[in-house]
């Protein structure tokens, strides 16, 4: 049998062939999940002018200081109001929030300390220099950094983008992922079951996959076991692809599509990888473009599996967020753990309250909805076989 390659050997060596993609201008709206790919400064203050923090009276502290008095009201700012106003000795303005603030006021009182009058009006309390009031440039001055490149754009980043008055942005855009199944035996969900047939379910599950790790994913539905077959739609589809997927054929049978047509192009490796599921697996790059390619195993925990430990990281780099490992927890194990000699084990389990976790009954690689009553993956490392109830162990959760 043929040595078999480490988890963190294949991981290094799809990191290092994976490029960052090119930066790409977008529009606001389509930003959210990218990362930033340029260094946005602010092009004006923020706020960009001194303005009231609340509804009330824009006031001298001085002419309040002996309150209660009765001061008159001599105009009403609204919010947006353009107008450079003023105010003098012993007058006030009504003032709205976000309103800019009359050149002579140094304080803004509440309306609920007042008499609330249009005319005049009858001021309750004292107010200290600056109440209620927002300077310019609190925020952000004008010129300062306020997102570096690199930052991942949330909901909160966008906002401030608009903000600062932005409507398109430079970014590393979402890597479009395109998802090839293969399996003469697979039908799409919808249709009739014939015999020995299964329905397709890898390529649903890792184009959702695709977008959670804030992809682009794309079904290209799925081809038979038929190696050029395969190949013809691997062409049609790069044109539209920064990354494949396929899922199956890459194992010992005698019918192995994916294997059959990209081993011989020298640029896809398959090996066996030392990880129970998802031991037999190719990773390379293909076209001109030199795309990379993860031809995955088609069982389908292995495929979701491999997609968690290789894909996710290879869409993190592509799209301009750092390498960081895979995000792991500590937990201890509710029952007894068995595990294969010489392969890292991903057990399915459950993340339960207070810092437990259990392995779900069904382990096969084919058992889906096992999986899918998961969330989380128990790693055992690769020279441990047994493992006693009440194990401190690493766990990726789902
Ligand atoms: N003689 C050996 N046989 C197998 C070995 C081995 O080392 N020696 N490895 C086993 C392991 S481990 C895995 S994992 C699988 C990998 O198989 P393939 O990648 O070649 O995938 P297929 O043969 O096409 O399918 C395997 C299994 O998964 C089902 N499948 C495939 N695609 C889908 C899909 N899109 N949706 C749902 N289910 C899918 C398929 O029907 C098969 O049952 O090889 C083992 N064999
Ligand atoms: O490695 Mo396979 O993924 O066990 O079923
Ligand atoms: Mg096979």
């Amino acid at each position: 049998m043929s040595s078999m390659k480490s988890v963190d050997d294949h991981l290094s060596d799809i990191l290092r062939t994976v490029r960052v993609l090119a930066p790409l201008e977008v529009e606001l709206e389509r930003a959210l999940g990218t990362t930033l790919a340029e260094e946005v400064t602010a092009p004006v203050a923020l706020p960009p002018f001194d303005n009231s923090a609340m509804d009330g009276y824009a006031v001298r502290a001085e002419d309040v200081a002996d309150a209660p008095v009765t001061l008159p009201v001599i105009d009403d700012i609204a919010a947006g109001d353009g107008r450079l106003q003023a105010i003098g000795p012993g007058m006030v303005m009504r003032i709205m929030t976000g309103a800019p603030l009359p050149a002579g006021a140094d304080a803004v009182v509440p309306v609920e300390w007042t008499d609330g009058g249009t005319a005049q009006v009858a001021i309750g309390r004292p107010v200290r220099e600056g109440n209620a009031i927002r300077r310019s440039g609190e925020d952000v001055r004008a010129g300062d950094v306020v997102l570096p490149a690199g930052t991942p754009i949330g909901p909160a980043q966008l906002g401030v983008l608009a903000g600062l008055g932005r409507r398109r942005v430079l970014v590393r855009p979402r890597p479009r992922v395109v998802v090839i199944s293969t399996g003469a035996e697979l039908v799409e969900p919808g249709l009739p079951l014939g015999a020995g047939q299964i329905w397709e379910s890898n390529s649903f599950a890792l184009v959702a996959a695709v977008r959670e790790a804030g992809g682009e994913g794309y079904r290209a539905g799925i081809v038979g076991d038929d190696a050029a077959g395969f190949l013809d739609q691997l062409d049609a589809q790069l044109l539209r692809a920064d990354l494949v997927i396929t899922s199956g054929g890459v194992s010992m049978g005698a019918y192995e599509p994916v294997k059959e047509a990209l081993g011989p192009l020298g640029t896809v490796r398959f090996e066996r990888v030392a990880m129970q599921p998802g031991m037999p697996q190719g990773f390379g790059v293909v076209g001109e473009d030199q795309i990379p390619i993860f031809a995955l195993p088609g069982n389908p925990v292995s495929s979701f599996v491999s997609f968690v430990l290789f894909v996710r990281p290879a869409l993190r780099k592509m799209g301009g967020l750092p390498e960081e490992p895979t995000p792991t927890v500590r937990a201890l194990t509710t029952g007894p753990l068995h595990s294969p000699e010489g392969r890292r084990s991903y057990l399915r389990g459950v993340l339960g309250p207070g810092g437990t976790v259990g392995p779900v009954s069904r382990q096969g690689s084919h058992q889906l909805a096992a999986l899918a009553s998961a969330n989380a993956l128990i790693v055992v490392p690769e020279d441990v076989t047994e493992l006693p109830e009440g194990t401190d162990v690493e766990v990726i959760p789902l």
